[in-house]
């Protein structure tokens, strides 16, 4: 049996979320005291709650959206990387990390650490990361963050960069306590017609395969 890791935020009642963004609630609308059977819930959040990936349609409204994202790239082979302690990471901050050959790498920034607020100045991505992550043949790159550009960005470059080069983003991920090395990742996106991103249940499994 393989090891499995949770690298998800917890979706709850007063969880940070994006300034001005929807706050996540749960309530029961049914309860077993009132319908005599059975306790039914909802959920109101942002597509961008928690542990999320965007669709290209989030930053361009030409861009795919999370029905139109191809499932492979959110399951398998994937390189967690500790690259804590830049303000930025940029290609030559990435260049002193050796990325394997994982089309999937995941990147310990290590600058979200108050996890009950939202965070202020995080370790962003420069837009020449992206060049350098697709011609090591990255196809999903993982961020410990809410964003991959800074969180007072209009202009989202990283974004529009990491595009360009074809390479998703899964934002949010906590990755306190997982060693650097090579994992399968599993951070499926939710079967959500026309939406810009989706809530993941993002998992790690490590250890060998038999
Ligand atoms: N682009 C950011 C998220 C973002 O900008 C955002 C997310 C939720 C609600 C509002 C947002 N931006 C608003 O200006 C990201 O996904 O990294």
């Amino acid at each position: 049996m393989r090891e499995i890791i949770d690298i998800s935020q917890p979706l709850r009642e007063g969880m940070p979320v994006w300034p001005g963004d929807t706050e996540f609630a749960f309530s029961l609308v049914w309860t077993i005291a009132q319908s005599g059977s059975v306790n039914v819930g909802r959920l109101e959040l942002s597509t961008h709650a928690g542990t999320h990936v965007d669709a290209p349609f989030h930053f361009d409204d030409s861009g795919a959206k999370v029905h139109e994202l191809e499932l492979e790239r959110y399951i398998g082979p994937a390189r967690v990387i500790d690259a804590a302690g830049h303000p930025a990471l940029g290609a030559a901050e990435l260049r002193r990390h050796d990325l394997g050959g994982a089309e999937r790498i995941l990147i310990r920034t290590g600058s979200w650490t108050d996890r009950s607020r939202f965070p202020r100045g995080i370790t962003c991505l420069r837009p020449d990361a992206a060049g350098y992550l697709a011609e090591r043949g990255v196809r999903l790159i993982g961020v410990d963050t809410p964003s991959v550009d800074p969180v007072e960005s209009r202009e989202l470059p990283a974004h529009h960069a990491l595009l360009r080069h074809d390479i998703h983003i899964l934002e949010g991920i906590v990755l306190d306590g997982v060693e650097p090395g090579d994992y399968e990742l599993v951070a499926l996106p939710l079967a959500l017609r026309s939406a810009d991103a989706s809530p993941v249940r993002a998992v790690l499994l490590g250890g060998s395969k038999d």
